[in-house]
């Protein structure tokens, strides 16, 4: 490991990441050396990180080396690995672009849930193709204090769990998982959305995140709420051949969702870098004793 690691700040409706390039996979990045740098205390803070790698590089992404030059190896703040993130990959690509590694328009990112295909606009939003939400059967529940909803289950590519509630409020504080049963509806653990109305296609939630508690901001999370909303509503476009559109307000800003009649979903929304700077690699190994 170099005595200095580069990294950069980012987010998406504040989701936020510590980007770190290492195009070769060079850096050893442990869970406990993701939960260091992701702590808002000890270290630079974020709800997760991005491990900029070439897709040739990494383990992981060499399948998809052909489609897709980069691999984004996604960590939760809490070290654990998650399949995709919404949000993070709009920041990666927006990294990708400002670095230089790619122009404005289309260009396609490996993840762990397959290759998205991202297209930056040149008045800053960044769109990215989801892939199809999947639908899992089976009755779930959701639970804060004495209250619990009926959700839906939704994944898109991560597991969620989707509560329609009366009030954002009624989610409490979230501070820690709220339970979800039956819990093998999840092996691998839940994201789990609160979501009220607010208008014709337009709702609003707040999400506890799987390996982070609750964030500002959760891309699958507001793909799975349009969907599950969508779905609440009868409204299925593989059925009526339309796409459908749905504004999602999340505590950190607003992200706009497309169903299309091929159950394509496309999501819309700002991705910013707000800082570079260099990790000491003597903090890093203090931070990991
Ligand atoms: N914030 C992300 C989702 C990150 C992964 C999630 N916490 C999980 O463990 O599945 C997004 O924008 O989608």
């Amino acid at each position: 490991m170099s005595t200095r690691i580069a990294f950069l700040k980012g987010h998406g409706t504040e989701n936020d990441f510590v980007i770190v390039p290492d195009p070769e996979n060079a850096l050893d990045l442990s869970p406990a050396a993701v939960a260091a740098l992701c702590d808002r205390r000890a270290g630079i803070g974020a709800d997760g990180l991005l491990h900029v790698v070439r897709s040739e590089a990494h383990p992981e992404g060499r399948a998809m080396a052909d489609e897709a030059e980069w691999f984004m190896d996604y960590r939760n703040g809490d070290g654990s690995i998650a399949e995709m993130c919404g949000n993070g990959v709009r920041v990666f690509a927006r990294y990708l672009q400002r670095a230089g590694h790619v122009a404005e328009g289309d260009l396609a990112v490996a993840t762990r849930g397959g290759v998205k295909t991202v297209h930056i606009a040149k008045d800053g939003d960044v769109t990215v193709g989801m892939g199809k939400a999947l639908l899992p059967e089976g009755d779930v529940t959701v639970s804060v204090g004495e209250r619990s909803w009926p959700a839906r289950n939704v994944n898109m590519g991560n597991p969620h769990a989707v509560a329609f509630v009366d009030d954002l409020a009624h989610a409490g504080d979230l501070l820690a998982p709220p339970p979800v049963s039956p819990a093998s509806a999840y092996p691998d653990g839940v994201n789990v959305e609160f979501v009220v109305d607010r208008g014709p296609r337009h709702v609003a939630l707040r999400v506890h995140e799987r390996g982070a508690g609750e964030t500002r901001s959760c891309g699958t999370g507001a793909c799975a709420v349009a969907v599950a909303t969508a779905r609440r509503d009868g409204v299925d476009p593989s059925v009526t051949g339309t796409p459908a559109t749905y504004t999602v307000d999340v505590p950190g800003g607003t992200l706009v969702i497309t169903e299309r009649p091929d159950g394509g979903i496309e999501m819309t929304g700002p991705a910013v870098i707000v800082a570079e700077g260099e990790i000491e690699a003597e903090w890093l190994e203090n931070a990991l004793r």
